[in-house]
């Protein structure tokens, strides 16, 4: 049987607003990862992806709250501020970089955080953990400075910097969003070899059906705060369900970010529409979509 490494239930996030009621983020969010592989989040800008990752990592912004957010790692509760062994790389890498830091710096403040080493031994691993992720001249990198890198070669330092913290679990959130084509498909394929020899567990949050199609054994799509389908690939892919995933499929070759591809015709902040009812339906052991409730 398949072990889960995460198991989240009845995760709700309400952002708290200055004289007005708070609003629904995610709505009583229910999900499971299972240990070893990769798994797809899907859903269009605006639907909850990031936040329902940044809760998990406790990295959730001042004004956002959580309730019933108790979800398991590897089978154990985890406290309200509990670290998991997770590491997230972001779309963005110059949003973690300090622009007037060098690359050695970065890497060897991670190394050192956890480890007792001299500078240049740290240096060394830094180099190596480099070299690990495709980048050339390693020694050479660690000097400069993060504006003297492609995009592509700062996205591989963030995933040197989130392996160097020995994660079990990788969250990318639209890591290659902001990059072209070509250097999409390097980056896609550095992730899935490092989950092969790290025995990673990979959560790939993205807008873009294109990106999971090759990567991921199963797919869970988002929209207004919801998980309205979830399936193995081949069963969103091949017999999507609901409407809003059967949207986002014919968009695949366009895949504009932020564009509208599917409406309830109101948004999640809609008091009728939070307090609708919603259940799933199950196709498949593996595959389910949400229904709405009439009446
Ligand atoms: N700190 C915040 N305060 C108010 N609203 C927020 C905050 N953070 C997120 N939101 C809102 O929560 C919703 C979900 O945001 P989230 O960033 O999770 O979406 P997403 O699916 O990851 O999209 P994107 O790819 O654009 O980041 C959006 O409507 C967003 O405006």
């Amino acid at each position: 049987m398949t072990e889960n490494m995460l198991d989240i239930t009845n995760l709700t996030i309400w952002v708290a607003k200055k004289d007005a009621p708070k609003k629904m983020l995610i709505h009583d969010i229910q999900m499971t990862v299972p240990k070893g592989e990769i798994v797809g989040i899907v859903g269009e800008s605006g639907s909850g992806k990031s936040i329902t990752m940044k809760s998990l990592m406790h990295i959730l912004p001042e004004n956002v709250e959580t309730a019933n957010a108790g979800f398991l790692f590897n089978n154990r509760p985890v406290g309200p501020q509990e670290r998991i062994p997770a590491a997230m790389i972001f779309q963005d890498p110059m949003t973690a970089l300090n622009p007037l830091r060098t690359i050695g710096y970065h890497l060897v403040e991670v190394i050192r955080r956890s480890e007792k080493m001299s500078k240049k031994e740290a240096e060394q691993l830094a180099a190596a953990e480099l070299a690990k992720v495709g980048i050339t001249m390693p020694e050479k990198r660690l000097r400069q400075y993060p504006h003297e890198l492609s995009g592509g070669m700062r996205q591989r330092v963030m995933i040197a910097m989130a392996l160097l913290a020995k994660p079990e679990l990788l969250i990318a959130d639209e890591p290659t969003t902001a990059l072209d084509v070509t250097i999409q498909a390097q980056i896609l394929s550095l992730i899935r070899r490092l989950q092969r020899e790290e025995q990673l567990t990979v959560i790939l949050v993205t807008h873009d059906f294109g990106v999971v199609a090759g990567m991921c054994q199963s797919i869970k799509v988002m929209y207004q705060g919801r998980i309205v389908e979830e399936g193995t690939t081949e069963e969103i892919f091949y017999d999507p369900r609901h409407d809003y995933t059967k949207n986002l499929l014919k968009a695949i070759p366009t895949g504009e970010k932020g564009k509208r591809l599917y409406s309830l015709g109101s948004s999640s902040s809609d008091s009728t529409e939070s307090d609708a009812v919603y259940t799933f339906q199950q196709v498949s052991p593996t595959h389910r979509y949400l229904v709405k409730q009439e009446g």
